[in-house]
């Protein structure tokens, strides 16, 4: 099962736009004049005038102005393609051939190594190799497994919680049929940001997979072309209780640097005994042909930033790099409005995105999530990235959920502001709004694009379970640091005040790309946390060898 992307994000320009209706429009406290006008289109949408505020012939421009800068044909495929299209490092080539090979692998490296993308690639491998439907894509969280389309390593497992004994667990897989007959189907195995999975819980899913593919023969019942392959793998069941993992090929990426797991009572007896780290697991150098940790950082090219980061990365900073970050990021003034805002805790992200929304004292349209499907998949649509409920309004700053076109920097992590409502001409957002509004925004690059309705599906193979509904935008004044973990911004702006943990301080830093997009304040050296199991770990890998 795996989340799909079928999106229906258009470029604006690449409908004709011409006007032809009259349409009911949001209202603007702090917008000097009405906000209703009378526009016509014969294309799929049909404009309003609100434009920042603006209305009537004054913001006529709006058709041509929002023309402008949206000429791309974002196509899905291409979306796909044009990432996996990267030119390859030495390291990159080393793990695809050793993939190649059906070895399993365990590629780590700092913030920024191109870790996601580059894993994208190895999946359309692993698919060619196995079969796209033995091949099973999974993450940590739900935000990561969207950025993959994928689905969480505890709803592939059929585990819905992890504080259990591991016959318990077996227990609970077995009496899952669908997770049942995916422990059975799957040949490759992809989890990603492992960093948040605990060594428990990955000693645990290597005995259910070892326990389920040995004792039970593949229950799939499809009738199809790989029927052959499915029987040689049949007969090759009954050795795999002595491999790692069943035999499965596991390809595993993350940086125990980053986020560890959310333990469900860090301060019980129990919590101070388990496996905190996924490399405490008793089966992790079993499960492994190849360890690797990626050397060349892709989303900073500031040298001096770059080993500031590294610094950051193993809790220390030199007096040159605090200096640095104290005259240049540190400042107790307001940051920019359109700067997105990281705080440790969910509560200050919530708070601050509801005050600034309404402090903007325009009309909000509401955009609430269209969920299909069977349970418990339904469940698990809400642990995605995409929101149930989304407020917008114009001038809402809001970052992008999906990647539109990456040639573009339309992506994932984007972020812009809305600048206008238009009406399409078809019924395609009436179903989670009955504004019938669609919003446009511009991105901080100047492209300005309208913005459709997309869906993530919940599917296994062809099979569709859940399929969600929304737009792809949140709110982008304030993210929380366990969510923006994957993310890419181009600026930012982070109270440190109350970091908590080991590694925090280090995601917050290393999601923007250089020195000039961040903005610090509530810093103090004494957050800068690396826990000292994950520096020895690390001790394994030649570049942190010292001479
Ligand atoms: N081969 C590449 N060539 C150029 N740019 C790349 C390449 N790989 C990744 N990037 C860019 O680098 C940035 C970071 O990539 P990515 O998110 O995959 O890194 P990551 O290692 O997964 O980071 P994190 O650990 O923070 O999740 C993105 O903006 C991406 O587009």
């Amino acid at each position: 099962m795996k989340f799909v992307s079928s999106s229906v994000v258009r470029s604006f320009f690449h409908r004709a736009v011409a006007v032809t209706s009259t349409i009911a429009t949001p209202t603007c406290r702090n917008c000097s004049s009405s906000s209703s006008s009378t526009t016509t289109t014969k294309g799929k949408y049909s404009h309003h005038s609100i434009k920042n505020g603006k209305s009537g012939d004054e913001n006529k421009p709006s058709n041509t102005r929002a023309t402008r800068g949206r000429r791309f044909p974002p196509k899905q495929k291409k979306r796909a393609d044009d990432e996996v299209a990267l030119p390859l490092t030495e390291q990159q080539s080393q793990i695809l051939s050793a993939v190649s090979d059906g070895h399993s692998v365990f590629i780590t490296g700092s913030a920024g190594t191109g870790k996601t993308v580059f894993l994208k690639r190895i999946i359309k491998l692993l698919a060619r190799i196995h079969g796209p439907k033995h091949v099973f894509v999974t993450a940590s969280t739900g935000v990561a497994a969207c950025a993959l389309n994928g689905q969480t390593i505890h709803s592939f497992a059929g585990i819905d919680f992890t504080a259990a004994d591991r016959e318990t667990l077996l227990l609970k897989a077995l009496a899952n049929r669908r997770a049942f007959k995916r422990w059975n189907k799957v040949r490759a195995l992809v989890i990603d940001e492992v960093s948040m999975v605990d060594g428990e819980f990955f000693d645990n899913l290597d005995f259910i997979a070892r326990e389920l593919r040995s004792q039970h023969k593949d229950q799939d019942q499809d009738q199809d072309q790989d029927q052959d392959q499915d029987q040689d793998q049949d007969q090759d069941q009954d050795q795999d209780q002595d491999q790692a993992w069943g035999g499965i090929q596991l390809i595993v990426t993350g940086d125990f640097f980053q986020l560890p797991p959310i333990l469900d009572h860090p301060h019980s007896s129990a919590s101070a005994s388990r496996k905190e780290f996924t490399f405490e697991a008793d089966c992790w150098n079993a499960s492994f042909h190849l360890q690797i940790e990626l050397t060349r950082i892709f989303r900073q090219s500031d040298s001096q930033f770059i080993e500031l980061l590294q610094g950051i990365r193993r809790g220390c900073i030199n007096p040159e790099h605090l200096q640095l970050l104290l005259n240049h990021c540190c400042t107790e003034t307001e940051p920019d409005p359109s700067v997105t805002r990281l705080y440790p805790r969910n509560q200050d992200v919530k708070r601050v995105n509801e005050e600034r929304l309404r402090s903007l004292g325009c009309e909000i349209i509401s955009y609430t999530a269209l969920d299909s499907g069977q349970q418990p998949w339904k469940n698990q649509l809400k642990r995605g990235i995409a929101p149930e409920v989304l407020e917008l309004c114009l001038g809402a700053r809001v970052l992008l959920i999906k990647n539109i076109n990456v040639f573009r920097r339309l992506v994932n992590g984007a972020t812009g502001t809305v600048t206008a409502f238009v009406k399409p001409q078809d019924s395609t957002v009436m179903d989670i709004s009955s504004s019938g509004l669609l919003p446009i925004v511009q991105f901080d690059s100047g492209l300005e694009v309208v913005i459709e309705p997309d869906t993530w599906d919940l599917t296994e193979g062809e099979l569709v379970f859940a399929t969600r509904k929304q737009l792809p935008l949140i709110l982008a004044w304030a993210l929380s640091i366990h969510k923006c973990q994957g993310m890419t911004l181009n600026s930012l702006h982070t109270d440190l005040s109350r970091a908590f943990g080991c590694g925090m301080v280090y995601v917050a830093l290393s999601r923007v790309r250089s020195l000039d997009g961040l903005h610090l304040s509530g810093f103090s050296p004494s957050k800068i946390k690396a826990h000292p199991k994950v520096l020895q770990f690390y001790q394994r890998f030649p570049c942190n060898q010292t001479p």
